[in-house]
């Protein structure tokens, strides 16, 4: 396909070459550009599409990459991506050796920040504008972040730091669409929609021109009528209050009132909060009728949009999770879930639906979800924390410090353990086995497949404690599923194949390839199950008859499920050779989770093989 403005746009000087009034005809062209790769590739679709105007916008005005703009989460960088250089490498979109489907430093100048994590972009943008006042340098930070990512404790932080630093030049856009991955929620949420509701807008036509004065040539637009400043200039207290200059709302996909109010806003000193308006799928009519499935992509046909619900295929973890989920609450009153703004990808929509009152979406809150999960657990309720591995690690003092201190009977239910494939490593969840383990009163558990994941969620919950049950992103072995909740032995593993001299110990879903390379090395293979307790019986019978110890985890090496046999073992005085498995101390790109995996050597020939070479 060929693009008459965006085939000449390789970089933001490109860019600003074009005339102002050409800018609506290169947003379309973007907007079927990203359609026509990201139906080939998948990824991160509609906000995209509803960052493209903004993204124009802001390199057109701004002098990128000295003035430096920092994406929140960067999951709707694309746009960005595609005018600093990269559009032809879009087909490479988290790929492995292909762009990443976040900003990265290391991947552009443009990418002044690494992103993956929401709610960290006004913070970052903060320190680069405050070292431009200690350096003496003329460039402006810029912080994009959504309305979702609003509701993190981390950017109110960094909010209250930046206002009143009126030497300072910074500006937040806050890009409002008004959704999260699922309808955002919470009393900021309730604030912004004031702010775009007539209630506001009328009561700001009587207001002086207090902001207007400050934008001259917006008053000029203001006068041509209202139909041209869809926003109007409302004052927001909130961020007046913290020392912005609050302006909007206003259309994010009006070029003309963007180009205008952005080249404003330049001159303007001081902390400056612009609130915009978008659309989340703008310009692909099925995403934004459905922002929620159109969130992020599998390959699809831009005339059919998204296949329907997934093939029958194998249940997924998350799956097993979300059925499970039901039928404890089903026989448990007690039971609450939690999710922090992840319902769909935690497998909790069907919960939502049939215990609203028992479902707590806290918006993109992980510190608080944790806190507020021991309050629940104070009073008797039974809280279920479903949580991404990665996201866990945003409340880790809360597990620490309100949880496990009060031994207090929170279950947590950690998805996207591991490798995550195409999201790579700001998403992994390569440290839970290590930064769980060491807690007083936790428990750990790891399933091998998804039976014992369903059986497994069942016994931690049962504890009187806190406990933790991590699993993968994807489906397991496929096997099935017992409908009973039957639960496991506390603190026991077993063995799963008797073999010689070798032991495999396998923690987690490695099991297969576990059983895979015993068989290559006639080993005996242990399903650990529990990282903590361990099963100490367990390993010293292994010990005692064997020659070599294995251990096999998909978590970092360093202080995972390997190191707790390795206390044990030298705890009991057991001098037996023991080789550690799992991720290395370094970071795993994105890619093909089974590639990662194998390139990591955690598939059966890599671990036959570094037991081969420990032989020598
Ligand atoms: C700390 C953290 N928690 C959760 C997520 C998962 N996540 C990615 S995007 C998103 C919603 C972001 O909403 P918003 O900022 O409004 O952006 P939009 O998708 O609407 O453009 C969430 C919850 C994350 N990336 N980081
Ligand atoms: C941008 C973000 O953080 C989420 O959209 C994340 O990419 C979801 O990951 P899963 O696709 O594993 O649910
Ligand atoms: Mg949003």
């Amino acid at each position: 396909m060929t693009y008459s403005l965006l085939d000449h746009i390789d970089t933001p000087a490109d860019l600003r070459r074009l005339e102002r009034e050409q800018l609506p005809q290169l947003a379309s062209e973007l907007r079927a550009f990203l359609l026509d790769t990201i139906s080939q590739t998948g990824g991160h679709f509609a906000s995209n599409l509803g960052a493209v105007d903004l993204s124009i916008a802001l390199h057109y005005v701004f002098n990128t990459p000295e003035d430096r703009l920092v994406w929140d989460v960067g999951h709707q960088s694309y746009p960005h991506k595609v005018l600093t250089g990269r559009k032809g490498q879009m087909h490479t979109m988290r790929k492995h050796g292909g762009l990443a489907g976040f900003p990265k430093r290391e991947e552009s100048q443009y990418d002044t920040f690494g992103v993956g994590h929401s709610s960290t972009s006004i913070g970052a943008a903060l320190g680069m504008a405050e070292a431009a006042l200690l350096k003496g340098e003329k460039r402006r930070a810029i912080a994009v972040i959504g309305d979702g990512s609003m509701t993190a404790g981390q950017a109110i932080e960094a909010l209250f730091n930046a206002g009143h630093r009126d030497e300072l030049d910074l500006l937040v856009i806050l890009n409002d669409n008004e959704m999260s991955i699922s309808p955002n929620v919470g009393a900021f949420n309730n604030y912004l929609a004031k702010l775009l509701s007539g209630k506001f807008y009328n009561g700001f036509r009587d207001v002086s021109g207090k902001v207007l004065d400050r934008l001259p040539s917006l008053k000029e637009l203001a006068k041509k009528g209202e139909e041209h400043v869809k926003g109007f200039f409302t004052p927001a207290s909130f961020f007046e209050e913290l020392g912005f200059n609050y302006i909007g709302p206003i259309d994010g996909h009006d070029m003309d009132t963007l180009v205008t109010t952005l080249a404003n806003i330049k001159e303007l000193k001081g902390p400056q909060f612009l609130h915009v308006v978008t659309k989340k799928g703008q310009g692909y009519k099925l995403a934004v009728d459905d922002p929620v499935k159109y969130h992020a992509v599998t390959p699809f046909t831009p005339c059919d949009g998204m296949a329907g619900s997934k093939g029958a295929g194998k249940p997924t973890f998350t799956q097993i999770f979300g059925d499970w989920l039901c039928d404890m609450a089903a026989a448990d009153p007690k039971l609450v879930g939690i999710t922090p703004a992840m319902r769909e990808g935690s497998g909790m929509v069907r919960f939502h639906a049939e215990y609203p009152k028992r479902y707590f979406d806290v918006g993109i809150a992980e510190q608080h979800a944790v806190t507020f999960a021991a309050g629940l657990a104070c009073e008797g309720l039974k809280p279920v924390v479903a949580i991404y591995s990665t996201f866990l690690q945003r409340g880790y003092d809360q597990l620490v410090h309100d949880v496990a201190l009060q031994n207090l009977d929170v279950t947590f239910a950690i998805d996207r353990a591991g490798l995550v494939g195409a999201d790579g490593p700001t998403h992994a969840g390569s440290f839970d086995l290590s930064y769980l383990r060491c807690i007083p009163n936790m428990a750990v558990l790891a399933p091998a497949d998804e039976n014992e994941c369903r059986q497994m969620l069942y016994t931690a919950y049962q504890h009187p404690g806190p406990a933790a049950v991590r699993y993968p992103r994807g489906s397991g072995m496929g096997i099935a599923v017992e409908k009973a909740m039957t639960g496991l032995a506390w603190g026991k593993g077993e063995i799963r194949r008797s073999g010689t001299r070798i032991a495999i110990l396998s923690f987690g879903t490695l099991l297969g390839a576990a059983l895979e390379a015993g068989e290559t090395l006639d080993a005996t293979v242990a399903n650990m199950r529990f990282v903590k307790p361990l099963d100490c019986e367990l390993i010293r019978q292994l010990a005692a008859s064997h020659d070599l110890l294995v251990t096999l985890e998909e978590n970092a090496v360093m202080g995972g499920a390997g190191s707790a046999v390795l206390e044990c073992l030298a705890a009991c005085g057991l001098p037996i050779p023991l080789l550690q498995l799992g991720l290395p101390d370094s970071w795993v790109e994105h890619g093909d989770q089974k590639q990662l995996l194998a390139d990591c050597g955690l598939d059966a020939a890599g671990i036959v093989a570094s037991v081969k070479k420990r032989q020598g």
